[in-house]
């Protein structure tokens, strides 16, 4: 007997990765249903080479389901989670409604899969912020063997990560430049093709941005409180795949070499790194691929025990549908295990 699960969201661009990665995947499910909006009730969406119909979300009973895995927004998951987890579904949401609830965890298997075990509180997981994700697969490694005091990280976020519409948006606008049209921002702040922004979500007091402020706080429940994190978080007219520029300050000493060879051996880790062969990674290069890669790993010489990294990965992927999918894994194999 296989489990029953419904993806909200279905119709998304995070929603469609995670029914591919299901059937790639071959998640044990007996059944599988989509759901989005109203609007999309009826459509087909693709699942392997089947097509589901698509669920509205005010029509859909979650009573029965074991899992139901939520990518459309914060606002629906803060209204529709609660009521699915109350009907026995357990609820792992992709939006950062519940990422800073104690009473929620926040999880990316390769790191922290024993903090799991608190699901039962509120029957919801909360998967991490895209860039959070990549970030931490990459430190966990490194934080085990030479404790981390500080990261500085820079990021470059593909649009995808503001839906799709966003990624739309850049393909209309860099069109649209080519022909003398004026770039009319709606989904972004200031014009997206050609362009950076350094704002992602929205400003807070400090100056910082919350995109920026969810790095840091997501970081220390995944990894360690300890972890001093400073982030600049910028979107970047690429379609798919999140860059981060990271500086780590370590307590005791690891050279670039020593770095590279236990990246090599860690679990959801790819090391690409030989600048003699023009060998890193762009975020081109990581389009559909579950691993977060690691290039341009180097001595930072202006600091005691200073490490400079570069880490890509797909943010719809790892970022997002690939780590639901891993959370659902190791749910369904330590707590809801099913009779074979
Ligand atoms: N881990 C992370 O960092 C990431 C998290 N996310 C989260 O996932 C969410 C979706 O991202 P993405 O797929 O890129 O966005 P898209 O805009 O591509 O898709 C949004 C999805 O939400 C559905 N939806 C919208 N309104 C409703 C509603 N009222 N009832 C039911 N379903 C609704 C849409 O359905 P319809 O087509 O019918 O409108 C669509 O399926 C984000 O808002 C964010 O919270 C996304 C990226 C990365
Ligand atoms: N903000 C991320 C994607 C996202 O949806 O993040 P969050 O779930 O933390 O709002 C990006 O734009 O790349």
């Amino acid at each position: 007997m296989g489990y029953r699960v419904a993806v909200v969201g279905a119709t998304g661009n995070v929603g469609h990765e995670m029914l591919n990665i299901l059937d790639e995947r071959m998640f044990p499910a007996d059944e599988v249903a989509a759901v989005a909006s109203r609007k999309s009730k009826g459509k087909a969406v693709s699942f392997g080479d089947r097509t589901l119909k698509t669920h509205a979300l005010e029509e859909f009973d979650f009573a029965g389901y074991d899992m139901a895995l939520f990518s459309a927004g914060g606002d629906i998951a803060r209204e529709w989670a609660p009521k699915a987890a109350a009907k026995g579904c357990v609820v792992i949401d992709n939006s950062s409604a519940f990422r800073m609830d104690p009473d929620v965890p926040l999880v990316v298997p390769e790191v922290n899969a024993d903090a799991l075990a608190g699901y039962t509180k509120k029957n919801i997981i909360a998967n991490p912020n895209c860039s959070t994700a990549q970030l931490v697969v990459a430190l966990k490694p490194i934080h085990d063997r030479a404790r981390i005091r500080r990261v500085v990280v820079s990021t470059y976020q593909s649009t995808s990560g503001a839906g799709k519409a966003a990624m739309d948006e850049l393909f209309n606008q860099t069109k649209g430049i080519y022909v003398n049209q004026s770039p009319e921002p709606a989904e972004f702040t200031r014009q997206i093709a050609f362009n950076v922004i350094p704002h992602i979500d929205i400003f807070l007091e400090d100056g910082s941005t919350r995109e920026e402020w969810k790095m840091t706080v997501e970081t220390k429940k995944i990894l360690d409180p300890k972890i001093r994190l400073t982030a600049t978080c910028v979107r970047v007219p690429t379609f798919v795949g999140h860059a981060e520029a990271i500086n780590l300050e370590l307590e005791e000493p690891l050279s670039a070499d020593e770095c590279r060879e236990l990246l090599r051996e860690a679990p959801g880790c790819m090391v690409v790194d030989r600048p003699e062969d023009d060998q890193y990674i762009t975020p081109v290069d990581c389009v559909g691929d579950y691993a977060t890669f690691i290039s341009r790993i180097r001595d930072d010489g202006t600091i005691e025990n200073g490490l400079n990294l570069w880490v890509v990965s797909d943010n719809l992927r790892k970022g997002a549908a690939l780590n639901t999918v891993q959370i659902a894994e190791t749910l369904g194999s330590r707590f809801l295990r099913k009779a074979a």
